[in-house]
């Protein structure tokens, strides 16, 4: 099972999350959140997927700040239409396939910016509350990666609360998902359960339940629920 930690924010914590190998650690680009990150991503292992979480952004930013962090992933986690995330996916692979053309002529070693050895993969975000029609995925099933579920609540996301995860009985597809929302340790014994069903799912994504304050990670917990869910 991945795991994702959200919402870094402090290289310190940072590097301390990094040294667990999570396999994603998400930035959080988005000015009215408590976790808004402005800061320098320190050097990571390659094997962790720096992941850059956008709410309904300008799609010109999300592509600069992908290429300004050599992000991995990017996660939409707003109202983001069919058209909108095909247009970044295009748009990503058509800079992709530019800047691999000119590092091949140029044959510089350092370029001013960085790009992800893989394609940045697509992570978009449905909040569920009591239920969800799951029928509005169809669409995004061709262009996405994953999805991810998060818990609607007041907050865009990091409201730190669950939904019922009974909902999620009647996903009709294949394509794996992050279970997201409110996720702690004290829920090692749900999520092991959850873990069990026939789900796709492909990752656990963890935040606020982790924190001491907005943005800094409790690392023991999270070592605690990192060994506990992958025995
Ligand atoms: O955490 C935030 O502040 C945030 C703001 C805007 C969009 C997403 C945000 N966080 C994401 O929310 C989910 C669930 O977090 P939590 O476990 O309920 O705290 C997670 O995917 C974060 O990426």
């Amino acid at each position: 099972m991945k795991l994702k930690v959200c919402g870094m924010k402090f290289t310190e914590n940072i590097q301390q999350v990094a040294h667990l190998q999570p396999d994603y650690l998400g930035f959080i680009f988005y000015e009215k959140s408590k976790r808004n990150f402005e800061g320098i991503i320190p050097d990571l292992p390659n094997s962790i997927k720096k992941t850059g979480v956008f709410v309904n952004e300008y799609k010109e930013i999300v592509i600069s700040l992908v290429e300004e962090y050599g992000l991995d992933a990017i996660q939409l986690h707003g109202d983001e239409s069919v058209e909108y995330v095909t247009d970044v996916k295009n748009q990503l692979a058509e800079r992709r396939a530019l800047f691999i053309e000119e590092n091949k002529q140029i044959k510089k070693k350092k370029n001013q910016h960085k790009i992800s050895k893989n394609e940045v993969e697509i992570i978009k975000v449905f909040s569920i509350k009591d239920e969800f029609n799951f029928n509005l995925l169809k669409p995004y099933l061709e262009i996405v990666d994953y999805f991810l579920f998060d818990t609607k609540g007041k907050e865009r996301g990091g409201n730190g609360t669950k939904f019922d995860w009974k909902v999620l009985e009647k996903y009709p597809f294949e394509k794996p998902f992050f279970l997201s929302g409110g996720i702690g340790l004290e829920d090692v014994e749900e999520v092991k359960k959850i873990l069990k069903s026939d789900l796709p799912i492909y990752a656990l994504d963890v935040n606020s339940k982790f924190e001491s304050k907005p943005g800094v990670k409790k690392i023991e917990e999270l070592e605690k629920f990192k060994n506990k869910i992958s025995v």
